[in-house]
């Protein structure tokens, strides 16, 4: 069991301070024992999204499962320009193909089986049709217009790896597959609350010195969408044995995410509480801004971290050490955030000695414009952004 004053800091013009741990290292502590949970369970695709899969999945026909017509139009037996005489007609999902002689054509429609003995699909816009001599078409390359069976996948090829986080496009996939139900990791159970007096629920009236709970909903709502099971804690007081008991009631949990009441002072009773429910954790002071304070720890089978309570800093640490937390728990192997290099559109005077993250315009060819006075509390600079 280890505990850890937080350092303060060494001067006020920058940042530097002895014992801040970069970004990287935090990370890396926090996620070094930490497994996906175990258990599979089967759903329906429909309720199948950003779920993990447990297995890989393997194609079992060819797709397209037969050569498909790209366009409405006319498969012609030879190049072109015909005229060719029409000797059946195929909509989507017709059957009895004809085979097509090198004089004839038959008329088809975006999606149709190709009959064999087609040369390629004339666009109808490009045809002209005669009532006695037939279609006459451009000339046209071998295979214009036709989908070729198995062009984008064939059957037994592997197409989505386990710990595939499933989206709109996977599910799609796993449809065309043939797969109605499909197994998927346990969704972690993970608790979200928020520590203080101050916190009032959403919804409730103002009250002299409280604020609202925002820290919550937006950590909720962060973790959520990863296929997490949000569990309710609710608002902890400042009172370390209530903490305690809350922080004993969760530890059954995968994980629990919290935050306020990390920063050091007399009123921030988390890690103690965490120590006296008989968990274990220490604090962590990271080179971020903001975002700075973090704890780490664990209690029963639920990992424990612990995030700044200003609601700029909760959302920081909440992306680049809750979400990553989560995945590892979910069993995904999506890679998380990708950065991209990108140009100031003016200069950014800035403190060294954390890696700072700000709210940010991005515009034409990734120039950035600074949005004017972040803070680490300020809301509106933060729904400004889109970058
Ligand atoms: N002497 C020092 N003071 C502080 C330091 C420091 O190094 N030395 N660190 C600062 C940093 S950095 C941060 S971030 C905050 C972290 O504070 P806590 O995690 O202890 O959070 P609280 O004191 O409970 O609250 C801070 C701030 O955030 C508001 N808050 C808290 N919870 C919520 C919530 N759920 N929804 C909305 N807003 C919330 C709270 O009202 C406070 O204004 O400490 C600095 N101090
Ligand atoms: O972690 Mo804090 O003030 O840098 O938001």
């Amino acid at each position: 069991m280890t505990t850890s004053l937080a350092p303060r800091p060494a001067c006020s013009d920058c940042d530097l301070q002895a014992g801040l741990v970069d970004v990287e290292i935090a990370r890396a502590r926090l996620l070094a024992d930490v497994h996906p949970v175990r258990g599979v369970e089967l759903v329906s695709l429909s309720a199948a999204a950003r779920r993990v899969l447990a297995n890989p999945v393997l194609a079992t026909s060819d797709m397209p499962p037969f050569d498909r017509a790209a366009v409405d139009g006319y498969g012609v037996g030879g190049p072109g320009p015909g005229p060719f005489q029409v000797v059946g007609y195929l909509p989507a999902g017709a059957g009895g193909l004809p085979r097509v002689g090198a004089g004839e054509a038959v008329r088809l429609l975006t999606g149709a089986a190709v009959p064999e003995g087609v040369w390629a699909v004339a666009m109808q816009e490009g045809c002209r049709v005669d009532p006695h001599s037939g279609v006459a078409s451009p000339t046209l390359l071998q295979d214009a217009n036709i989908r070729r069976r198995g062009e984008d996948f064939q059957a037994g090829e592997a197409v989505l790896e386990a710990g595939t986080r499933l989206d709109p496009r996977h599910l799609a996939l796993l449809a065309a597959v043939g797969v109605g139900d499909v197994a998927v990791r346990r969704r972690p159970r993970v608790a979200v609350p928020s520590a203080g007096d101050k916190l009032l629920e959403p919804g409730m009236p103002h009250a002299p010195g409280a604020i609202h709970d925002s820290n919550r909903p937006m950590l909720a709502a962060l973790l959520r969408g990863m296929g997490v099971e949000i569990l309710g804690l609710g608002l902890l007081p400042d009172r370390r044995s209530d903490i305690a008991a809350a922080l004993e009631r969760a530890s059954g949990c995968d994980a629990i995410v919290a935050s306020g009441g990390v920063s050091g002072s007399e009123a921030d009773h988390l890690l103690g509480a965490l120590h006296d429910a008989g968990g274990h954790g220490s604090w962590c002071a990271v080179a971020l801004k903001p975002g700075k304070p973090l704890v780490f720890g664990g209690i029963g089978t639920a990992r424990c971290l612990f995030l700044p309570g200003n609601l700029v800093a909760a959302l920081v640490s909440g992306i680049l050490f809750g979400r990553p937390l989560v995945a590892r728990l979910t069993g995904a192997v999506d890679g998380g955030l990708k950065s991209l290099p990108a140009r100031l559109a003016s200069g950014w005077d800035r403190k060294p000695g954390r890696e700072e993250f700000a709210p940010a315009m991005v515009g034409p060819d990734l120039v950035v414009e600074h949005i004017s006075k972040p803070g680490s509390a300020r809301l509106m600079p933060l729904v400004a952004a889109d970058g």
